[in-house]
């Protein structure tokens, strides 16, 4: 069946519940919650060093969580069963592939993964310009990185986690990455990449997530972010919008410098006006600088949708 008409998954793509996990001595995750109910392009953002990776790493099994619950398309993935195995892939930011070219990989790996698609991982090769016979041997960091990715878009596994993907490539390569990601193959699955790379993923999200000392701080579709926020640049400081929830210089302060800024938006005002795209790089650093005010304007979406908010969940529980 083709991808693009599967029917939707039965179990709710990844659910995290009051995860603690600790790398030695020092506590990383001390009651960590986050859900993915539906498929769709998640994206994982924070500070370095606050836990995207290790997150990532829980959620394909080759970490376990020290206490709560992590689940990923119904599976633990601690168990590593491998009816789970075959539908999830981890592309990490760091990888070692043999020295064989594209070619040879797909004949000896991509068997691994039942609906590995051979004219996708071609198609996604080929707009990435990553000659299909050419040992990795010769290739570039940036080169292994593309004929990595198209792998991994093409194992199809339902669940795809990508660390820092776009990590070491040229812009053209990112605009590439952006295109091969909203192609329709991709559309019917869950897809949570960890990046620093915002602008890279802004036309390509549904959803965002952001980790702060341990804890997810926001978790918002990118429809409630344009809703909620009213992003912009001023000509200078003294033409900034009243009541900003953050505002930055962009250049050295003068007063001919521009200002960005981001305010709340206030539908009621101007019930028609279309929501503005959401720039994720000015987000990112809002929420860095001064999340308090964002995340109060931005509020709480699953207290909206009858979701039970971080910490109301059920009875906490310790996998093997
Ligand atoms: N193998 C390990 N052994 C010990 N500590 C580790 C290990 N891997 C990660 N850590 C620590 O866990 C914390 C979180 O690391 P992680 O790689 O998950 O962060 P990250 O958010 O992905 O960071 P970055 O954005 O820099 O990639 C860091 O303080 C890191 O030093």
């Amino acid at each position: 069946m083709p991808a693009a008409t599967l029917p939707p998954p039965a179990e709710e793509p990844v659910s995290v519940q009051r995860l603690h996990f600790a790398w030695g001595r020092q506590p990383l995750y001390q009651g960590l919650s986050v859900r993915a109910r539906q498929p769709g392009v998640y994206g994982l953002f924070g500070r370095n060093g606050c836990g995207k990776s290790t997150l990532l790493k829980l959620l394909a099994g080759l970490l376990a969580p020290q206490r709560g619950q992590v689940r990923a398309l119904g599976f633990v993935p601690r168990q590593r069963l491998p009816q789970f195995l075959a539908q999830v892939y981890l592309l990490p930011e760091e990888f070692h592939l043999p020295n064989l070219t594209p070619l040879e990989l797909q004949r000896t790996e991509g068997g691994f993964w039942p609906r590995f698609d051979a004219a996708l991982y071609a198609a996604c090769l080929q707009e990435l310009q990553v000659p299909l016979a050419q040992p990795f041997a010769g290739m570039s960091l940036g080169q292994k990185k593309k004929a990595a990715i198209a792998f991994a878009l093409a194992a199809q596994t339902p669940l795809l986690l990508m660390d820092e993907p776009t990590n070491g490539l040229d812009i053209v390569s990112r605009a590439q990455f952006r295109a091969l990601m909203a192609r329709p193959e991709q559309a019917w699955r869950t897809v949570i990449i960890s990046t620093h790379q915002a602008h890279d993923l802004e036309s390509v999200l549904n959803h965002l997530w952001f980790m702060d000392q341990g804890r997810i701080v926001l978790d918002a579709s990118m429809a409630r972010l344009a809703q909620r926020l009213h992003m912009g640049v001023a000509a200078s400081e003294a033409d900034l919008p009243a009541a900003t929830l953050h505002r930055e210089p962009l250049g050295a302060p003068s007063p001919r410098t521009p200002w960005a800024w981001v305010v709340r938006r206030e539908p009621a005002a101007a019930p028609d006006a279309p929501a503005a795209p959401v720039q994720l790089e000015l987000l990112y650093k809002a929420l860095s600088l001064a999340p308090q005010a964002l995340l109060a304007a931005i509020g709480d979406e699953g207290a909206e949708t009858g979701e039970p908010p971080q910490g109301h969940w059920p009875q906490e529980e310790t996998q093997p």
